[in-house]
């Protein structure tokens, strides 16, 4: 486990709350901070839900479903930590559960079943991430969204679209959720490398969907002499993690836990970002303006004593001030494997971004 997480959890059972919620903040006051997890009693909802709970910078947690909410809610409602936990079940309560949100990840939607691809939950999900999207354009528009419903790579263009119509978009402020891409290539090239794997950071940039995947384990540390047979391996294995997973629950669903983990990680990232804390690295898919591609997952820096941290662009890390970006770091060479691995992802990630473009403004 990611060692900012375990120490998050581990601190919950051996500190006074009081010295937990002060770490790393150079004032005594933490802010309150509201997020609110739309589709928050479902496979990744409920742990997610949980996981944010345990989150000592989260004050208020707001659970939204269009089923199972109250017992989800009175459930988590009940473990001793920080924040306040409400339940709203219907859509006459979805601009409640919203209001005030700094943070509001969005895990709703169908997922996969064993032969099908992301793209095909397209016809269910766009449709919901659309409605989702309207009403926090409404009622939060100064959120950090974090969109983890599949298609990423056409709901992420669908919700700035949504928010474009809406007069509330910002580029900085929208973020598709590609962390378990990045949680699955440290873990197996930790596998491979033998090393420590709470040591490990790999980039992972482009889309989140099979070769739009693309880990950057020419620049993963700790340095490892892994041979071209075994980057190759460990490429596939990351693209393929979400169908291994799929494959393995056969017909139950996709990706959950490890999903709930990568989620919590990156709202936790958010709000490390909002609450001024330097040097918060993680990758997203945003806006870009790096390649010819609107949108790209890139290796991001966010921090700030104002309320944003920004997307970065294709391979870059960015730091972050008041006010957004105050420095893009360059993310340096990229190896032949992947700049190949870059050139073969564009149409496919193009035609995703545009499909969800054109749904969203037609
Ligand atoms: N970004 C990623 O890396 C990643 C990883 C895993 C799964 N996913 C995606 O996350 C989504 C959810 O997966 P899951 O396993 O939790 O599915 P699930 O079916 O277990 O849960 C989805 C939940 O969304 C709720 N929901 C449906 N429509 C809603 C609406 N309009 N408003 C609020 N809630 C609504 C459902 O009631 C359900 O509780 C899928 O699209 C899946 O493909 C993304
Ligand atoms: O693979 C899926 O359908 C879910 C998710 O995108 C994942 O990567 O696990």
């Amino acid at each position: 486990m990611r060692a900012s997480m375990l120490r998050f959890i581990k601190s919950l059972t051996t500190s006074p709350s009081s010295h937990i919620v002060r770490r790393g903040y150079a004032s005594e006051a933490v802010p309150e901070r509201k997020v609110t997890v739309l589709g928050a009693a479902g496979g990744i909802g409920q742990p997610l839900s949980l996981l944010m709970k345990l989150n000592p910078l989260v004050s208020n947690l707001a659970l939204y479903d269009i089923a199972n909410t109250p017992g989800v809610a009175a459930d988590v409602s009940h473990i001793n930590t920080r924040s306040e936990v409400v339940g709203y079940a219907s859509d006459a309560e979805l601009g409640k559960a919203l209001e005030g949100a700094d943070v509001v990840i969005i895990p709703a939607g169908v997922p996969r079943k064993p032969g099908m691809t992301r793209d095909d939950l397209f016809n269910i999900n766009a449709g919901i991430v659309k409605g989702l999207c309207e009403a926090i354009a409404k009622h939060c528009p100064n959120a950090l969204v974090n969109m983890i419903s599949n298609p990423v790579n056409s709901t992420v263009p669908i919700a700035a679209e949504v928010f474009k119509k809406a007069g509330t978009y910002d580029p900085k402020r929208l973020f598709g959720v590609t962390t378990l891409d990045v949680v699955r290539a440290k873990t197996f090239y930790a596998g491979k490398a033998m090393v420590p794997v709470a040591e490990v950071n790999v980039p992972v940039v482009g889309g989140h969907a099979g070769i739009t995947i693309l880990p950057l384990f020419s620049q993963a540390t700790p340095k490892a002499n892994l041979s071209d047979e075994v980057i190759t391996a460990l490429t596939k294995r990351t693209q393929d993690g979400g169908t291994e997973v799929v494959e393995a629950k056969a017909g139950k669903g996709s990706a959950t836990l490890s999903m709930a983990y990568a989620g919590a990680i990156f709202a936790d990232a958010c709000l490390k970002g909002l609450n001024g804390v330097p040097d918060v690295i993680e990758c997203s898919f945003v806006q870009s303006t790096v390649t010819e591609l609107p949108f790209f997952a890139s290796r991001m820096q966010h921090s700030g004593a104002s309320s944003l941290f920004y997307s970065c662009i294709f391979a870059m890390e960015v730091r972050l001030g008041k006010n957004g970006v105050e420095e893009v770091l360059g993310l340096g060479p990229l190896s032949d494997f992947e700049k190949e691995g870059l050139e073969k992802s564009k149409p496919e990630l193009k035609s995703s971004i545009e499909k969800g473009i054109k749904f969203a403004t037609q």
